[in-house]
């Protein structure tokens, strides 16, 4: 029978302190009462596969050790899933996502087949190609990846080199790899997993190219495993983070795929090679645009995980006095780690907040596509664009905080914050790396000033550029609204700044693409300020909405963080507002007095609002976050299972230290 400890008296403190109820807003936060049943259910299943546990921290094993381990448990976590889905219903995909992290550790092999592979083909395939691939691809009898990035080009993707030539006598394409920078390079699992892959290639057909599209084609044999002939396929290796995605790489020679499998519910070309173009081209990109979408709910969940190691341990860990001859103090007891750690809890809820109405907006956009209506894409692309970008950069920065927060411990392995921060920091550059995707952002926003500029009706998102354009400046007042519409002022301000830099050159003669390369620096800034009133602005809705929805005791504290976040966010950027808001210097000092009242309001909760998160220690894997807090005997007993821990002396010592030492003494 497995021991069970006493849970921490601090943290048993913390949680008697607690002014909410902690069920209702992990019900709240994922999305309903059933939700999190199902939740619960699953990762308590699986909790109890004894071939999931691992003997050996996987940090001990070599590359591939770590891999095979990584492909087992995620085979025995899809079976665990199988049936469990038989019986009931089918898993919300975040729910499945979040388990994974309780089996797999970092990030699993398979990770683009449902990611990325099944996704594409449900948005890229026709209704036949839907029905040949998608029931293999559902019950993984075939396994695949997404593969776009070549080792020439990763952000610039009409540049891509992978070419497919159409062969109308045999009804084939025919994909190359002309040169060494047109290997793919980098598709998760590719490297010695999966047996498709979606390409992304230029089509060409009689000579000429007719543009980048993806292509399902399948790279080693269903049977052998081995790469099939015209295939070169193979790991890249280690990296920063990612250690079990099996990232590859992928290089074809004449290789021949039937025409059939070129995804065509966009473009299309027929039996005799005619090209038939689609609706708009950029639907070609949808997956990334769905997967940007996905990555503010990622970013909100690694920045939970991060958040509950790190508070739970801030409330165990007692160090210094404040009061000579006063007991040391739980180090949650410092205002500074308070500044630390509160935020990444509100950043959590603003980053779900956030990917509740983008979700939607998505979900609006794909049925208006299939009435072949595209009015809303360029928004969705630029919010999605932003808020990836912004999301998965503060989710980079606040798991670092948090990591610091935790001082020495924190560096440990064993506190899993150094894997958290390797798959969040990856978030930063792939799906589009940042810069690149603000700029995408800055684009539209360019546009939509224009059409301000020219009196027209704009998108809701962009919307309070004409209200600035319209009125004078609001007189300030230190309430939520009036500090979002500071922010949409800055934002307005540094769009308008950022257009007339672009005038402003090319009047002096520049090419408008040297004038926006010119202005690039400020678009940036641009999009980040747009990026910041959006997330304050639906995250304050948000919270306005369901507050009427749910227990004035929780509807009290979910107003103190979206407050939080809010005052957080003037301070950080105060001379962003002086520049472009109607606020004074009396009010940022109002507001700095307003943090600290907020962060004290926080305090007695800060406990409960982590285990609301409801990260269970199986998918949290910390010595440091645990829901029971023995932290010091939790990092002793995975000290213990160092392989060096396992002999008295080393061999090392007999080899080369006893020989090194005698001679440093003669
Ligand atoms: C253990 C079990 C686990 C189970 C798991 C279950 C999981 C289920 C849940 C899953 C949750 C999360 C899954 C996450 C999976 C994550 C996997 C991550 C791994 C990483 C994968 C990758 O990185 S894939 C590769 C991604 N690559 C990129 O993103 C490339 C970036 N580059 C681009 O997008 C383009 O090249 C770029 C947009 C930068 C430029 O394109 P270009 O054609 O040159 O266009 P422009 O000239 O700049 O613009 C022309 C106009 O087109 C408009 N536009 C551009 N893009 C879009 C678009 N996507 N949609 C609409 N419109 C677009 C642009 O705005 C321009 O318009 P304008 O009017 O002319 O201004
Ligand atoms: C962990 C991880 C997993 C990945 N998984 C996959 C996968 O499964 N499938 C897949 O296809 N790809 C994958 N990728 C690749 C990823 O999508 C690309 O790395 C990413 O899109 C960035 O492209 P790049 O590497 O070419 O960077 P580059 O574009 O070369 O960027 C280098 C620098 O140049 C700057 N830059 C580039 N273009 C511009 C511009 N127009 N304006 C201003 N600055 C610019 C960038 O801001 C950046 O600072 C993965 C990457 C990582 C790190």
């Amino acid at each position: 029978m497995a021991t069970v400890h006493k849970i921490n008296e601090d943290l048993v403190k913390e949680r008697q302190k607690c002014t909410f109820n902690v069920q209702e807003l992990t019900y709240l936060l994922d999305g309903g009462e059933e939700v999190t049943k199902e939740r619960r259910e699953f990762e308590n299943i699986l909790r109890n596969v004894k071939e999931l546990q691992d003997e050996v921290p996987e940090v001990y094993l070599s590359h591939k050790e770590r891999y095979e381990n990584a492909v087992r448990k995620t085979c025995i976590l899809q079976n665990v899933r199988n049936d469990f889905e038989k019986k009931r219903e089918v898993l919300s995909p975040r729910n499945i996502f979040r388990a994974g992290y309780a089996v797999i550790k970092d990030v699993s092999p398979f990770f683009l087949h449902n990611g990325m592979f099944v996704p594409t083909i449900i948005g890229q395939g026709t209704p036949e190609q839907q029905a040949e691939w998608l029931p293999k691809a559902k019950a993984m009898a075939i396994i695949g990846t997404y593969a776009q990035t070549e080792l020439g080009h990763g952000t610039f993707i009409r540049g891509l080199e992978t070419t497919a030539t159409y062969d109308a006598k045999t009804e084939e394409f025919i994909l190359n790899s002309p040169k060494v920078t047109s290997y793919k390079w980098w598709p998760g699992g590719l490297g010695t997993t999966v047996n498709h892959c979606i390409t992304v290639a230029q089509l060409y057909i009689n000579g000429k190219k007719y543009g980048i599209h993806p292509f399902i084609v399948q790279i080693r044999d269903l049977e052998t495993h081995k790469p099939l002939p015209g295939i070169k396929v193979g790991e890249i290796g280690p990296k920063m983070g990612f250690a079990t995605a099996n990232n590859g790489f992928l290089g074809f020679q004449n290789f021949r795929i039937p025409r059939k499998n070129m995804l065509m519910k966009n473009a299309q070309v027929l039996k005799d090679g005619t090209f038939v173009k689609g609706m708009n081209e950029k639907l070609t990109y949808g997956t990334m645009v769905m997967v940007r979408v996905n990555i503010v709910s990622d970013s909100a969940f690694h920045t939970a995980m991060a958040a509950t190691i790190a508070v739970r341990y801030a409330a165990v860990r007692h160090q210094s006095q404040l009061k000579a001859k006063e007991p040391e103090v739980q180090i949650i007891d410092y205002l500074t780690q308070q500044h630390k750690l509160f935020i990444a809890i509100a950043t959590s809820h603003a980053f779900s907040n956030t990917y509740t109405w983008l979700y939607q907006a998505y979900l609006k956009v794909v049925e208006d596509l299939g009435k072949q209506k595209q009015d809303h894409l360029p928004e969705l692309h630029a919010l999605s664009c932003c808020l990836k970008a912004t999301s998965s950069r503060d989710a980079g920065v606040i798991v670092e905080q948090c990591r610091l927060a935790c001082g020495g411990h924190g560096y440990m392995a064993s506190s899993n914050l150094p894997i958290i921060y390797g798959y969040t920091t990856a978030a930063i550059t792939y799906e589009g790396e940042h810069t690149v995707l603000l700029l995408q952002t800055a684009r539209y926003l360019m546009k939509a000033w224009m059409s301000a500029l020219e009196g027209k009706v704009l998108a809701p998102s962009v919307a309070y550029l004409v209200d600035w354009l319209k009125s004078d400046k609001q007189r300030w007042q230190n309430t939520p609204e009036v500090i979002v519409k500071g922010f949409q002022h800055v934002a307005a301000g540094k769009i308008k700044d950022a257009f007339d830099a672009i005038q402003k050159h090319v009047k002096a003669g520049k090419d408008y693409e040297d004038a926006w390369n010119l202005a690039s620096v400020q678009l940036i800034k641009a999009s980040e300020a747009h990026s910041r009133a959006i997330l304050c602005d639906g995250y304050l809705r948000e919270t306005v909405r369901t507050s009427s929805s749910v227990s004035p005791s929780l509807a009290k504290v979910l107003n103190h963080l979206v407050q939080l976040y809010i005052v957080y966010w003037t301070l950080e950027t105060a001379g962003d507002l002086l520049v472009y808001s109607n606020i004074g210097k009396d009010d940022i000092a109002v507001l700095k007095e307003k943090y600290e009242e907020l962060l004290a309001l926080i305090r007695p909760n800060a406990v409960g609002l982590v285990d609301a998160f409801d990260i269970s220690d199986e998918i949290l894997q910390s010595t440091l976050g645990s829901y029971d807090g023995r932290v010091y005997e939790r990092l002793m007993e995975e000290a213990m299972k160092s392989p060096l821990n396992k002999e008295p002396v080393n061999q090392s010592f007999h080899k080369y230290l006893k020989p090194f030492i005698k001679k440093a003494k003669l």
